[in-house]
């Protein structure tokens, strides 16, 4: 997969690529990471890539010509990261992990002129409802969530039992010290039984998806063992 990321802050992401998981999945080839710096395609001595806005009020705005001219030839599905967008989740993560190449526009001042987004924006996503200074950790957010469901990129163990992945929130977890300040470790987790250890987990995860994230579950298929777990949660809460 090709990530094109259009920023007026390329040296903003020299860290995002130097590090960890996507730093091996670029060394790997399994992604290229294409960093834009948008003002190398403004035009005139001082390269303005920013303007007043028509009908006045606060701020700036990008201006479009820089834009569409980075935009130019085909660069794959285009995303623009704005508050205006659909919200970011794991489905969409997944959708986009199998595009061949994706192309994100970072925003920033008062965002981009609308003409960009009508003509060449395929996509416009959001993180949340909050405001940030720049679309940039967006743009961040939104290719490590993609890269790392590239086939490949991390192992499929570790990322089935991703929180959400099953749209369930992740149990929790531990690890050595077994004691630590009088604090120990769930017995079923030292036992080596995995079935056990595998049943555990599984009602974890429904038990704090049903605690703090309720509205997950309205509308999922539960398995058998799901619909047995689920019931004994119940009765447990009910005592
Ligand atoms: N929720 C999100 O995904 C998110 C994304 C970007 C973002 N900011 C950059 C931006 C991009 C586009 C339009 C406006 C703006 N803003 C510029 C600063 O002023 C507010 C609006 N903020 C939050």
């Amino acid at each position: 997969m090709k990530i094109n990321i259009l920023t007026l802050f390329p040296e903003f992401f020299n860290s995002f690529k130097e590090h960890s998981i996507i730093k091996r999945a670029v060394e790997r080839e399994q992604v290229e990471i294409n960093i834009v710096n948008i003002r190398d395609f403004a035009e005139g001595k001082h390269k303005q890539c920013d303007d007043i806005p028509f009908g006045g009020g606060a701020g700036m705005v990008m201006k479009p010509e820089p834009l569409l001219k980075a935009l130019e030839g085909n660069k794959g599905k285009v995303i623009y990261t704005s508050p205006q967008g659909v919200k970011l989740n794991q489905v969409l993560a997944c959708e986009l992990s199998t595009e061949k190449e994706i192309t994100i526009i970072a925003g920033h001042y008062e965002g981009i002129d609308e003409r960009v987004i009508d003509s060449k924006v395929d996509l416009e996503i959001s993180l949340g409802d909050f405001v940030l200074t720049g679309g940039e950790l967006p743009a961040m957010v939104i290719s490590d969530a993609i890269i790392r469901l590239i086939p490949g990129v991390i192992k499929k163990e570790s990322y089935e039992n991703d929180s959400f992945y099953n749209g369930l929130l992740d149990y929790p977890h531990y690890t050595r010290p077994a004691e630590y300040e009088g604090l120990k470790v769930p017995e079923v987790l030292m036992s080596g039984h995995h079935k056990n250890i595998d049943e555990w987990r599984l009602k974890q995860s429904l038990e704090r998806t049903l605690k703090r994230r309720p509205e997950l579950l309205k509308g999922r298929e539960f398995s058998k063992l799901e619909k047995k777990l689920l019931k004994e949660i119940k009765e447990e809460q009910e005592i």
